[in-house]
This record gives structure tokens, sequence and C-alpha cells, in this order.
């Protein structure tokens, strides 16, 4: 690893260069979804390197900083047209650029949050996003008590504007935040109005066009494998491989 002054770096991410919407999406040039969920884990690791001053990174060291084997960095990376320089490893300024460009981060985009709860208000006032290029452009709720509410600088707005804020925010990604009832409801509604991404926590399966995306976060499942891991070394039995089949081990 080659090390630099702090005050010399300036990440790509933060250069922000000025970005022309991509034709290429990974889908469309055939990086696979597995890798592309890895593409985070990276992007994370390397900002993490640059904000120490690294310049350049071998494989095993960025793939030790991501908690990955080497091997599946390398192909992963190759996918992004990606291979290092022997010797030398990977420009970590301009590989945060690629990861950034493949991700469709070195834009700005605009998300509404339909649900001002407890989560609603929390991701709200969560000041990550904004850093990361992602506006908290609307907080909108069903409830009349609610709206109107000051929260993170955002005036709750009522559900019934959600068509004209989609619009006039240029809305790219709606997040729901609201019980498992109404998240449904609230998504057709973002998909009417023309958002094609859509981050749900409501526990609950959402119907969609095909050509919306959706990712689904839900905290009691992480919480559930988590405890299955816990019982495993409670019990004294041998923990299940990282990616590997549960069981796979012990037969072996
Ligand atoms: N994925 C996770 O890990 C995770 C974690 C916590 C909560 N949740 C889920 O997130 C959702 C919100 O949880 P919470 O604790 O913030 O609940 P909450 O009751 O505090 O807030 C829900 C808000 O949604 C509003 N709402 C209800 N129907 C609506 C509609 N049709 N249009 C607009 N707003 C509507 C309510 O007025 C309320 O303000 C729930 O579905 C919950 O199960 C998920």
């Amino acid at each position: 690893m080659t090390v630099r002054p702090l005050q010399a770096q300036t990440t790509a991410a933060q250069e922000r260069p000025t970005v022309t919407p991509r034709s290429t999406r990974p889908r469309e040039r055939g990086i696979p979804e597995a890798t592309v969920a890895r593409l985070p884990v990276y992007l994370r690791a390397l900002q993490g390197l640059a904000e120490r001053g690294i310049l350049t990174v071998s494989s095993e060291d960025l793939a030790s900083a991501a908690g990955v084997n080497s091997a599946k960095l390398r192909k992963d990376l190759s996918h992004l047209g990606s291979y290092g320089t022997r010797g030398v490893g990977y420009d970590v300024d301009y590989l945060v650029y690629q990861i950034s460009r493949e991700l469709g981060l070195t834009q700005d985009w605009s998300v509404a949050i339909v649900g001002a709860g407890n989560l609603g208000r929390a991701l709200a006032n969560y000041g990550g996003f904004g850093t990361r290029g992602f506006r908290i452009a609307a907080l909108l709720d069903a409830d009349e008590g609610v709206v109107g509410d000051e929260v993170a600088g955002l005036h709750v707005g009522h559900i019934d504007t959600l068509e004209d804020v989609v619009s006039t925010e240029r809305v790219s990604i709606g997040v729901i935040a609201v019980p498992a009832v109404a998240a449904q409801g609230v998504c057709d509604r973002f998909v009417e109005a023309g958002v094609t991404s859509v981050l749900n926590f409501a526990p609950v399966v959402l119907n969609v066009p095909p050509a919306v995306d959706v990712r689904k976060v839900d905290l009691s499942i992480e919480l559930q494998i988590l405890a299955f891991h816990a019982q495993r070394k409670a019990d004294g039995r041998a923990p299940a491989p990282p990616g590997g089949r549960i069981g796979a081990k012990e037969k072996a």
C-alpha cells in the first residue's frame, strides 16, 4: 500500500464529476446481481482507505478490508473492466470513481419517504444519506396529526401530495415506512407516479411490474439469522461456513 498525506487526498466520489445518465446499467452489461451487491461493500472499504490517505491497494488488502476472498474480489472488479496493475494493485481513487459510477452514485438521487412514524423519522434524520448522494426530498404521512411536523428540516407532507412531490422533486427512490397493511397501496401510488425504485421496510412482499426494482430491508430477519448462529455456537456446534451450506461442513 502507498500512503499519502491526508490533506492531499480527494476521492473521486468527493469530486462528483458531472455525470451523463448512463445507458449501460450493471444488469444490461451482464454484471451478476451478487457482484452488484458486493460493490457497495468494496466502495465503503475503499473510502476508508482513501480517508487514511492510501493511494493504491492490493487485491488481498482490499479483499481483507471488505471481508471477502481476493479471488472473488478480482472476479467482481473484472466485471467493471478493472484489473489493477501487477505489483502495484488498484488505484484507490480511480476504483472509488469506477464503482460509484457503476452504482449510479456519481449523480444525486431524490428520495421520498412515506410513513413519518418511528422509522420514517429516524431515516429522515440520518445524515449519512445526504453525504452519499441521496437527498431526502419529502416525508409524507396520512395522519393529519403528523402532517406539518418538522423533521430534519422537512415539513411532513400529506400522502395526497405524493404524485405532485414525485413530479416536482423528481423523486427516483420511494421509501416505504408504513405498516404492512398500507404498504402495497403506497407502493402502487409510487409506481403510478413513475417511481421505479422502491425500498420497502414493511414486512410484506410487494407486487410490482417487472420494470420496478424493490429492495426489502428486514432487520428482524437479520436478527433471526444471528440467533441461529448464536444458538449453534452455544450448542458447541461448528460455525456455519460463510456463504456455505449449513451442515455441509459437519458431514465432512
Ligand atoms: N425493516 C425493518 O427492519 C423495520 C424496522 C422497524 C420497523 N419496520 C416496519 O416499518 C414500518 C413503520 O414502522 P414504525 O415503527 O415507524 O411505525 P409507526 O406506526 O411509528 O409509523 C407508521 C406511520 O405510517 C403512517 N401511515 C399509515 N398508513 C399510511 C398510508 N396509507 N400512507 C401514508 N402514511 C401512512 C402512520 O400515520 C404512521 O405515522 C412498519 O411496517 C414496521 O413493521 C421495519
